[in-house]
């Protein structure tokens, strides 16, 4: 899950593209970058880093022009390391393409091959977002054989990028001297919207990943661009919408609502905040079925996602909230951080107790959910260390079992700390007195009651199905092998051992 934004305006853009990466950081912290254009020149600086230290005033300067792109990067593939493989990605044929994905390829290394091999293409990096690239750039050169190019002929050549790529994908790309393309994969997995402004001038319309980054910008939001859908805005600021996909169904991706996306967010007609109180409400269902509330003397929340469930439950439960955890403001997110040994150092250094909500008492501390149950084996400690009597967990939503092939960073069950195990086994791997997990159906009735059209979620690191239908056994070993060679050391590890005993979901 990476941020994306474009931009087609009467003025100039690199500002207005930074302040929505900003308000985007949430999905990346790795790197960041942006491409401008000026007529058919374009301008980029990428760089590994949050958006604050990766563009400096001269950096800002070096991108004049109206149109522009930008992204912040958290990887699925390839490399945290390799400056590389930051977003975007440009090649100079046809036209002068830049692209910025958010999603994530489950047949890149097949198609990476194919390109090679059939289309003549070659790709410098192990990112599946230049394949992306390569493979709308080789379908454009055909589909646009007449100049100037029309609408038309972008999408058929979307279309025929969509019967191509598999997998999860978000894109903007940017055609030099033409205009902004925006589409998303059948599926509707990661989320993209657009809006406009009324600029002194003209018309200024942004393409983005959440709502946030629209309305934060002075943007009015217009409508989610539709799965399967491409969005073409000419330099005029012009938009033409076409459907390129054959059966396209909407099942946007649950773990944004559960933790991804920011809260203030409205994706797909769903309010992510409202879904998150609606997830802490059943939760509180769950709890109170599990455990006589009065066993509770306080709900704490681990900062930061889990507030507004933590808030709602511990409404239902009619129990005091506290903010027992104080969190480092200027620690990022500790489960998008690349390798298992920063991400448990981090825990540390990002939340600290505050004693006295904690001493005596018997604390039910809540958070969004529990991945690879690094923050809740170091929180249950810590709870203890403060004093607590009882220190019970509960987890918004319901254990993640199974592994992530779109667009989140966790390839391997192994890695994963109910893979395997049961819930009274995870309870005692991070050492609580009590486990309560969110069910997959209330997880899915909680946030799918917010809009009745969609036809379902992406959930499969809960329920272990995977919506596209075609991943296959192949295709997992080549995603766990690739991110194995990639990331820390333990992490390595633990892909290779992963490798060993499964080539299967
Ligand atoms: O079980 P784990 O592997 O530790 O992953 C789950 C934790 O990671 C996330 O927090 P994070 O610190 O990334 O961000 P937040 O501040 O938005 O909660 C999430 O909110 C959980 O707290
Ligand atoms: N999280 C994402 O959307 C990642 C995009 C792309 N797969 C990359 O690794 O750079
Ligand atoms: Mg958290």
């Amino acid at each position: 899950m990476c941020g994306i934004v474009g931009v087609i305006s009467k003025a100039p853009v690199n500002q207005l593209i930074y302040d929505a990466l900003l308000l985007l950081q949430h999905r990346g912290q790795d790197a960041a970058g942006i491409v401008t254009a000026m007529g058919t020149k374009v301008f980029m600086h990428k760089a590994r880093g949050v958006v604050r230290d990766v563009f400096r005033t001269r950096n800002m300067r070096a991108l004049p022009g109206s149109v522009g792109l930008g992204q912040v990067r958290y990887p699925t593939a390839g490399n945290a390391y390799n400056e590389e493989e930051a977003q975007p990605f440009y090649v100079n044929a046809p036209f002068g393409l830049v692209l910025v994905h958010n999603g994530n390829l489950t047949n890149a290394h097949a198609l990476k091959h194919e390109l090679f091999e059939v289309d003549r293409r070659h790709i410098n990096t192990e990112s599946d977002s230049e394949v992306l690239l390569n493979v709308l750039a080789h379908e454009l050169e055909i589909a646009a054989r007449d100049l100037p190019l029309t609408p038309e002929q972008v999408f058929k050549a979307v279309s025929a990028v969509h019967r191509r790529i598999k997998g999860s994908y978000a894109v903007v790309c940017l055609i030099a001297g033409y205009g902004l393309l925006a589409f998303r994969d059948p599926f509707g997995i990661r989320p993209l919207c657009f809006g406009e402004a009324d600029v002194p001038e003209g018309k200024e319309v942004m393409v983005a990943s959440e709502s946030v980054a629209l309305e934060g910008t002075g943007h009015k939001f217009v409508r989610d661009v539709a799965p399967g859908e491409a969005v073409f805005v000419d330099l005029e600021g012009r938009v033409h919408a076409r459907q390129c996909a054959e059966n396209p169904t909407l099942h946007p991706c649950v773990f944004e609502f559960v933790y991804l996306a920011r809260p203030d967010s409205v994706i797909d007609g769903m309010s992510v905040y409202q879904a998150r109180l609606n997830m802490g409400e059943t939760l509180a269902q769950r709890v109170i079925s599990t455990m006589p509330p009065s066993e509770i003397d306080v709900v704490i929340p681990i900062p930061e996602s889990s507030r507004p469930a933590a808030m709602q439950l511990a409404q239902k439960l009619g129990k005091p909230y506290r903010e027992g955890f104080v969190k480092n403001r200027y620690v990022g997110r500790t489960f998008i951080m690349p390798g298992q040994s920063v991400r448990k150092k981090s825990v540390r250094q990002k939340l600290n107790a505050i004693a006295q909500e904690f001493k005596g008492r018997n604390v039910l501390l809540v958070d969004d959910s529990i991945v690879r149950g690094t923050t809740s084996k170091e929180i249950v400690q810590m709870a203890r260390e403060a004093g607590a009597r009882k220190v019970y967990m509960a987890s918004a939503a319901p254990p993640v079992r199974y592994p992530n092939v779109y667009g989140i960073d966790m390839p391997t069950k192994s890695e994963l700390i109910a893979h395997d195990r049961s819930v009274e086994e995870i309870r005692a791997f991070i050492g609580a007195d009590a486990l309560i997990y969110q069910d997959v159906a209330a997880m899915k009735r909680a946030v799918g009651t917010l809009n009745k059209s969609i036809d379902g979620f992406e959930a499969s690191c809960f329920d272990g199905h995977y919506i596209t239908g075609d991943v296959s056994a192949e295709d997992f070993v080549a995603m766990a092998a690739q991110r194995a060679s990639q990331g820390d050391e333990e992490d390595g590890q633990r892909s290779r051992l992963a490798l060993q005993s499964a080539s299967e979901p």
